[in-house]
């Protein structure tokens, strides 16, 4: 088998996936996390890599950056490779005041300034949600594992550089926690095929604050909210 973006056979995709945007973070999750993990698909550098988390099969798969990109390789895996879980793990940027560098968000909703998300049911401004039982999950996760959390709306975006400090204002005043690029985009999709999502993030940088991570510490302070969306992709 194999689709035009995912080259891995039947079988070598399990059911639950963790998805990042950077392949190298796929990579750095399967060998941190994953028993025997193996390179399943690499098409265009997005790998995708399978092995066992705590004994159940678990893979960590790249999404690219931006909404058409995660719309792609999801709705591949939900149609395409009987996937039931995906939960994107990446990185995001603070809006709220009491974000703070490192923390983990969960995304209970995700707003979004993307066509993508006016074209799906046109004339209904279609509302971005996570699986409850995934949501609840990885709260419990976080808890269980003491790990600081918050748990609220945030902002996909499909512009990094952006100058429009009235939308970020406005997100801000109205609780969005952070902003990224995919999550609305992936539970939009979740919900066209029926199957689970979430997204959780790590916060890498306040974009009011104008505070930032290194480009090493984005890439090595994932741990926390990998541990938490692992976990939660094997609940229930
Ligand atoms: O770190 P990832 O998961 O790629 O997520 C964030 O980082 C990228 C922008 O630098 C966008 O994809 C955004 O959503
Ligand atoms: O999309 C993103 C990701 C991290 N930080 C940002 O400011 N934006």
């Amino acid at each position: 088998m194999g689709t035009p973006h995912i080259s891995a056979a039947d079988g070598d995709i399990a059911p639950v996936v963790l998805m990042p945007g950077d392949p190298r973070r796929a990579r750095r999750i399967a060998h941190a996390f994953f028993d025997e993990p193996r390179l399943v698909t690499e098409v265009r550098g997005i790998e995708g890599w399978t092995g066992t988390f705590e004994g159940r099969p678990m893979t960590a798969m790249a999404s690219g950056m931006g909404m058409p990109s995660i719309s792609i390789y999801a709705t591949e895996l939900f149609r395409f490779y009987g996937v039931q879980r995906i939960i994107r793990v990446g990185t995001a940027g603070g809006i709220a005041d009491e974000a703070q560098l490192g923390e983990v968000v969960i995304a209970s909703a995700a707003h979004t300034d993307s066509s993508m998300a006016a074209l799906r049911i046109p004339g209904v401004h279609f509302s971005h949600a996570p699986a409850f039982g995934l949501l609840a999950a990885a709260v419990t996760a976080a808890q269980e594992a003491g790990i600081t959390h918050r748990v609220g709306p945030i902002f996909s975006s499909d512009t990094f550089y952006s100058d429009r400090q009235d939308v970020t204002a406005g997100l801000a005043a109205h609780g969005t926690l952070a902003v990224e690029m995919e999550a609305a985009a992936l539970y939009g999709v979740a919900a066209a095929e029926g199957k689970e999502a979430l997204t959780v993030a790590t916060i890498t940088d306040h974009i009011i604050r104008h505070e930032a991570m290194s480009a090493d510490e984005r890439e090595t302070r994932f741990e926390p909210m990998v541990r938490i969306a692992a976990r939660a992709l094997l609940a229930g």
